[in-house]
């Protein structure tokens, strides 16, 4: 997954196909697990095998680092972990020579424990070092280590959100979203086949917010797909258009309408090219790198690279671009990414505004949609961090990270 780039929910569909629920939950839970520390992980690794592995014998070292995962992060029974892992070392004849030396290993690491672990941070260097640019040392570092952490379940409610939060024992948050912990298979919650709410995180759900849909008004959601945006817009009774040149994603997102519940117009187009409008309001959740959602998404912070981060920057400019002329006079346009990276965030609006002085920001203000003025940056932008939303109890902390800006039209 690694090497290939597929993200980890598709690979785990395809690998664990058959097993039962509890067994899924688990190769799940454990490559997951893996994912979030591997900075460390493989620190360790490096420390303890001062020869290191062969490049024949990989699957010994991602063996390993299963194991010390399972060891140091997991509820998994040392002596299984490390038996389990040993066997399975054993299992091909290019790497059961190594048996041996995995037992070693596990077996100090089950010994020692965490004190073993190198002080370095679980996510890439490169990633690391571009937050400490954009946030500061202190944040940066703080941003790292919270996107190691697990992300509680988030919902958006359909209709009455105080009322689901007390059915659903979940708790308010102040931007209306609904928060849950340890809730298990999400398609058996009450009220998910009655289309009564759907799985956003909380920061997701701003950028929608922002635009305040109400009846009456027409608005297009050029990036929709699967429609977890156009679900709010159309909610709130606007006419929502909801374009994506993605077929299959598209699919996913009339599938979510029809249990939701909810009609929209739907259009299979590149936005960089349509013809439509113009529209009260635009909605731009531009495809990014995601490295707001690494929470959710560990495997995002290993498969993607600088050169991604530079081309989806590239296609940011081009939607932002053409979506500027889809926004009737007086319309409003929000921008929106689930990036921690400057370049397709706060850069992305500054070029924008400065090519277009048509536009210009809409500030947001403390407390509108229940937003914190720690959320929101010196030009009225949201900005939202994993640090942001903490809480006494860890397992309820946080925010992925968002960008969004609104955008007036003269
Ligand atoms: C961040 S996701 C959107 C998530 C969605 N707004 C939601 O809240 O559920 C970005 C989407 O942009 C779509 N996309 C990428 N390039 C596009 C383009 N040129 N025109 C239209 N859609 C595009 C992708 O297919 C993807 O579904």
């Amino acid at each position: 997954m690694l090497q290939s780039g597929h993200p980890l929910e598709e690979t785990l569909e395809r690998l664990t196909r058959g097993l039962e629920e509890r067994d899924r939950g688990l190769a799940r839970m454990i490559a997951a697990t893996t994912l979030r520390r591997l900075g460390g992980l493989r620190g360790l690794l490096r420390a303890l095998l001062e020869r290191g592995i062969p490049d024949k014998a990989r699957r010994v070292e991602i063996l390993l680092l299963v194991g010390a995962a399972q060891i140091l992060f997991m509820d998994v029974p040392d002596h299984a972990a490390v038996g389990t892992t040993v066997s399975l070392v054993g299992e091909q004849a290019s790497t059961a020579g190594f048996k041996g030396l995995a037992n070693a290993v596990l077996r100090r690491i089950a010994r020692e424990g965490r004190a073993l672990l190198p002080d370095v941070a679980d996510q890439p260097e490169w990633l690391v070092e571009g937050w400490t640019a954009a946030y500061g040392p202190t944040l940066g570092e703080a941003v790292a280590r919270a996107l190691a952490r697990e992300a509680p379940l988030d919902l958006t409610a359909k209709g009455d959100a105080a009322a689901l939060a007390e059915k659903l024992g979940g708790r308010l948050l102040p931007t209306g979203s609904i928060r849950l912990v340890e809730a298990g298979n999400v398609t058996a919650l009450a009220g998910f086949n009655e289309g009564e709410w759907w799985v956003q995180d909380a920061a997701a759900a701003l950028p929608a917010l922002l635009l305040h849909p109400a009846a009456g008004m027409t608005i297009a959601d050029l990036c929709a797909a699967p429609g977890g945006k156009t679900a709010q817009l159309a909610a709130a009774g606007a006419r929502v258009v909801a374009v994506d040149r993605s077929a299959p994603r598209l699919r996913r997102l009339k599938a979510n309408m029809a249990r939701l519940n909810l009609a929209v117009d739907i259009v299979e187009a590149d936005a960089t090219r349509l013809k439509a409008g113009p529209f009260d309001a635009v909605l731009i959740d531009a495809p990014c790198s995601a490295t707001g959602t690494i929470r959710r998404h560990p495997e995002v912070a290993w498969t993607k690279a600088p050169a991604d981060i530079a081309s989806l920057a590239a296609l940011q400019t081009r939607l932002l671009a053409h979506a500027a002329d889809l926004v009737k006079p007086g319309g409003v346009l929000v921008y929106s990414t689930c990036s921690l990276e400057p370049e397709e965030g706060e850069r992305q609006v500054e070029a924008f505004l400065n090519a277009h002085p048509d536009f210009s920001r809409l500030p947001v203000t403390p407390g509108e949609c229940g937003i914190a003025a720690e959320w929101i940056n010196a030009a009225g932008e949201v900005r939202t961090l994993p640090t942001h939303l903490p809480d006494e109890d860890p397992r309820f902390a946080g925010l992925d990270g968002f960008f969004a800006a609104r955008l007036k039209k003269a």
